[in-house]
């Protein structure tokens, strides 16, 4: 019997609430298909950590979890501690140096949800976000504090590497689809250096996947396509900040946030790849018991298709599926009244029962 080294790392907020919704799960998913288990590692990292060590995890605490097979990641961002400190301390901590360069957020509605658009029909995404640099490059600076001379800068880095393999990544997803085609999303017109050099890129990289129908959409109108025609998008690319804002638009055109799982991925496989709910420590329900997991439980199935777990995947997704479509086990955030304990109850039930 094969076993998976997990490292879990609930973070704050409703990631605890939800990671341990998912760990019971996955143990499930793992009873019921034959031939691997997990071994799970906690780690307590994140806020509380912080409060009592002045860091968000320890000084070697990526070699603690760099032979792990996958990560289980909650949430990082704690109400007493600035919001640059949490994710710079852990989320980011984790997956710019194991060049997890590849966020991958499949959305689509799932069945007995409501979309709150008229019509989802054909709603399938999969946004691909870059996940290493661009934006969230850390590079800048702030002088002067508090005088009026006061500037900060936070510089957007595009690489001619970062931006090839990101690409590269996004055609080759798009070309395992079924509709071959790939949205790349820019702001070429009022960024004219990097934007341009990401246009030129995709471009280039289009001329390597000759079966790819692709086009190139500006940011903002993006969101308008998205909301009013969201039957013409099949796989997006954007930046990391651009695909940030963009995965929340299209969780909520899916219903919810608590539904919507990612995958950061360092598909060479040199380090751990890292699961997680899009959503973040949700303060304003943490700790009620009301979360909703399954945008975990998905990451689960996003986890086990990484592992190669084929059947096991199919089966978690199966079973979400089938508890989805009955209005009794959805969370608040869905309209409903279930509650966290009673969706995984649903799911695992789903689990054992379903015979596919
Ligand atoms: N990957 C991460 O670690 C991550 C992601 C996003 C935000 N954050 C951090 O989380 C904190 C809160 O951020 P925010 O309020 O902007 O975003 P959020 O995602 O935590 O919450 C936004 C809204 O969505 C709701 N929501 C989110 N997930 C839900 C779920 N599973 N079930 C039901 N409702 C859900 C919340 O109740 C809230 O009303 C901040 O510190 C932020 O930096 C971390
Ligand atoms: O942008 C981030 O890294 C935090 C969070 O909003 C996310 O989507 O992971
Ligand atoms: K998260
Ligand atoms: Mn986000």
């Amino acid at each position: 019997m094969k076993t998976y080294r997990l490292a879990a790392i609930p973070g704050d907020g409703i990631g605890g609430e939800v990671v341990a919704a998912s760990l019971e799960v996955l143990h499930a998913i793992a009873a019921r298909v034959a031939g691997f288990r997990f071994e799970v590692d906690i780690f307590d990292w994140g806020g509380l950590y912080y409060k009592k060590h002045g860091l968000m995890m320890p000084e070697n605490g990526r070699d603690l979890i760099r032979h792990h097979d996958a990560i289980l990641f909650g949430s990082a961002g704690h109400p007493d501690i600035p919001d640059h400190v949490t994710l710079w301390g852990l989320r980011l901590a984790i997956c710019q140096p194991f060049d997890q360069y590849a966020n991958v957020r499949p959305t689509r509605v799932l069945p007995g949800v409501t979309s709150p658009l008229r019509d989802a029909l054909g709603l399938d995404w999969v946004i691909v976000r870059e996940n290493s640099e661009g934006e969230y490059a850390g590079v800048g600076g702030r002088v002067h504090r508090g005088s009026p001379l006061e500037a900060a800068t936070d510089v957007a880095m595009f690489t001619r590497q970062g931006v090839l393999r990101i690409m590269r990544f996004a055609f080759d997803l798009a070309r395992s689809r079924p509709r071959r085609q790939l949205t790349v999303v820019t702001k070429s017109n009022a960024q004219r250096h990097a934007m341009v050099m990401w246009d030129e890129i995709a471009a280039e990289v289009a001329r390597e996947f000759p079966e790819v129908v692709w086009d190139k959409m500006l940011v903002d109108a993006m969101t308008a396509r998205m909301v009013m025609h969201p039957s013409t998008l099949d796989t997006i690319v954007a930046t990391n900040l651009h695909a940030d804002i963009l995965s929340d638009l299209a969780a909520a055109l899916t219903g919810s946030l608590g539904i919507a799982p990612t995958a950061n991925l360092n598909p060479e496989r040199a380090f751990p790849s890292m699961f997680e709910p899009i959503h973040g420590s949700a303060f304003d329900i943490a700790g009620k018991g009301i979360a909703n997991p399954i945008g975990t439980f998905w990451s689960g199935v996003l986890l086990l298709e990484h592992l190669g777990e084929k059947a096991a995947a199919h089966r978690l997704m199966t079973a979400i599926e089938r508890v989805m479509a009955d209005r009794r086990w959805h969370t608040p955030d869905l309209g409903g009244t279930a509650r966290t304990a009673d969706v995984t109850a649903a799911v695992i039930d789903a689990i054992h029962g379903a015979n596919d």
